[in-house]
């Protein structure tokens, strides 16, 4: 079944096409990887998924839905969770506060939200540092804390800004191992993610975007032997 559906989506700021009349489809349970070169339009595609940015033109459908131009939290209600490029934990709050804050978003009580926040604290290994301020930790584990705060929200579908990147090799192994779990778990996942290597690996399925537009959907076997993604790749 077709969880998210992009159909002929653009952004335009001023007269530039930061995405320009994107398709493609997000079957339910895969794990698709979302890339392309600096300034392709990945994040300006992730916003206008997650609510944070209204498409010029274009349709976007989520679980049957039409949820073209809905509010962030609307979004994130209906089962749509993402993370940021720019970290935007609470720093003051501790880390089970800023999980249970992220939590309150689905889950409306204050203990059904706490009891969640205190699972996905287990999950995602940060349980030791439940009651430290977020601002103390460091940024591999204010990154694990970020998608925590994503995982939080229940979502069904899960969109993740480059949360490998600055990892060392141990700290990424760790992140690519709770996203598989976060994939067992049968939440459906888009990455944007910069890192090559991990993407070829992690995604059996990618979309290129360059210069705002579709180059390519398909597996990544056939993504490296293909001219308009090695183009982009290389400059030409
Ligand atoms: N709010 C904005 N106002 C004007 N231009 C913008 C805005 N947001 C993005 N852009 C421009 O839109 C284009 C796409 O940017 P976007 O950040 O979506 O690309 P990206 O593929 O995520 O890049 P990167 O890999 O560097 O993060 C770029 O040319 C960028 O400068």
């Amino acid at each position: 079944m077709t969880l998210l559906s992009v159909d002929g989506v653009t952004k335009r700021f001023g007269g530039l096409a930061a995405v320009s009349d994107v398709s493609f489809e997000v079957p339910e349970g895969t794990i698709t990887g979302l890339i392309g070169p600096n300034g392709a339009g990945k994040s300006t595609l992730f916003s206008m998924i997650a609510g944070a940015q209204r498409p010029t033109a274009g349709r976007i459908s989520f679980a049957g839905k039409d949820i073209t131009g809905w509010q962030p939290h609307e979004a994130a209600r209906a089962g749509v969770g993402r993370t940021f490029q720019l970290m935007r934990v609470f720093g003051s709050m501790t880390v089970l506060e800023n999980l249970t804050t992220a939590a309150h978003l689905r889950h409306r009580t204050k203990a059904s939200a706490r009891a969640v926040a205190e699972r996905v604290c287990a999950e995602t290994n940060l349980g030791s540092y439940a009651h430290r301020p977020a601002a103390t930790l460091t940024g591999a584990t204010k990154k694990r804390l970020e998608l925590a705060r994503a995982l939080a929200t229940s979502p069904r579908l899960l969109l993740l800004d480059e949360v490998l990147s600055g990892l060392t090799p141990t700290e990424t192994a760790e992140a690519i191992s709770l996203i598989e779990q976060v994939h067992a778990q049968g939440i459906t996942i888009v990455l944007v993610e910069h890192v090559m290597q991990v993407v070829m690996s992690l995604c059996p399925r990618l979309v290129v975007l360059d210069f705002g537009k579709l180059i390519f959907t398909g597996s990544p076997d056939d993504a490296v032997k293909d001219q308009a993604v090695l183009d982009a790749y290389l400059g030409a």
